[in-house]
């Protein structure tokens, strides 16, 4: 398995976020996490990525328990929801900047050119619009070849090519046996990436399976009615 949590618990003071996930994340899959807004899903994800110190539980990602070995991080690659870049540095000295950090064979230029970025290479991030940025943050997700690939909110902001231009890419990193994990608002997008769902909600994994098993156990007709009906019914799967 590429990642094993056990009886993960997060507080934030007395706000309990994550209380006692337990969670087995397979290799070669895509992942969607869902959750009402809050629920922990981006806590989760940090947890895995290092940038959120548990409060009690284990993490092991590719076989290894990340506590205090910080060497896995190279082997993800992660877009966060919010990037935050220097305003002032151009698009390119962005991306080279953060080659020079990874020191990792890298495949930038395919990308630039599949999400037609080349007329803003010499701009600085400041001048860009939110989703001309965020096409920035995908190709500096993507560029490396990491065996797990976390995107959070991966849609934000995109125009209709370029999230055809993502699924693909996704699609193609799944053919390749790479395990991504994604959360997202976006039913259409889940439903047509996903092939595991795991959806929290107070602090707990309240549902784990695929679309058909979700369909089943709530008895609803389509994927965003059966969303919304494990936030409003539903029982513990
Ligand atoms: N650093 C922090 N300090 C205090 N509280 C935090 C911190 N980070 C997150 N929280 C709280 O933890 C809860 C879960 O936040 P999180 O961002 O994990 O939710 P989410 O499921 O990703 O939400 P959304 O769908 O809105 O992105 C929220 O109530 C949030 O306010």
């Amino acid at each position: 398995m590429t990642i094993e949590i056990k009886d993960l618990h997060k507080n934030f003071g007395k706000n309990q976020i994550l209380k006692g996930i337990d969670l087995t994340i397979d290799e070669g899959h895509i992942y969607a996490i869902l959750g009402p807004n809050g629920s922990g899903k981006t806590t989760l994800i940090k947890s895995i990525l290092g940038m959120v110190i548990p409060n009690k539980g284990l993490i092991a990602v590719l076989d290894k328990p990340i506590k205090k070995d910080w060497r896995y991080r190279k082997k993800i690659d992660y877009l966060p929801q919010i990037a935050n870049f220097p305003p002032n540095i151009k698009v390119k000295e962005l991306i080279h900047m953060i080659k020079d950090l990874r020191n990792s064979p890298s495949a930038e230029g395919e990308l630039i050119a599949l999400f037609g970025l080349e007329p803003f290479l010499n701009k600085k991030l400041s001048t860009l619009s939110g989703g001309t940025k965020q096409k920035v943050n995908i190709v500096l997700t993507f560029m490396f070849d990491s065996p797990l690939i976390i995107l959070d909110e991966p849609t934000t902001g995109l125009d209709p090519m370029a999230l055809i231009r993502l699924k693909e890419l996704i699609q193609r990193e799944k053919a390749q046996g790479k395990t991504i994990l994604i959360t997202s608002h976006i039913m259409q997008f889940v439903e047509e990436m996903a092939d595991k769902i795991l959806y929290l909600l107070e602090g707990e994994i309240y549902f784990k399976g695929n679309i058909g098993e979700l369909l089943e156990q709530t008895g609803e007709p389509d994927f965003e009615h059966a969303i919304a009906a494990l936030t409003t019914t539903g029982s513990h799967a």
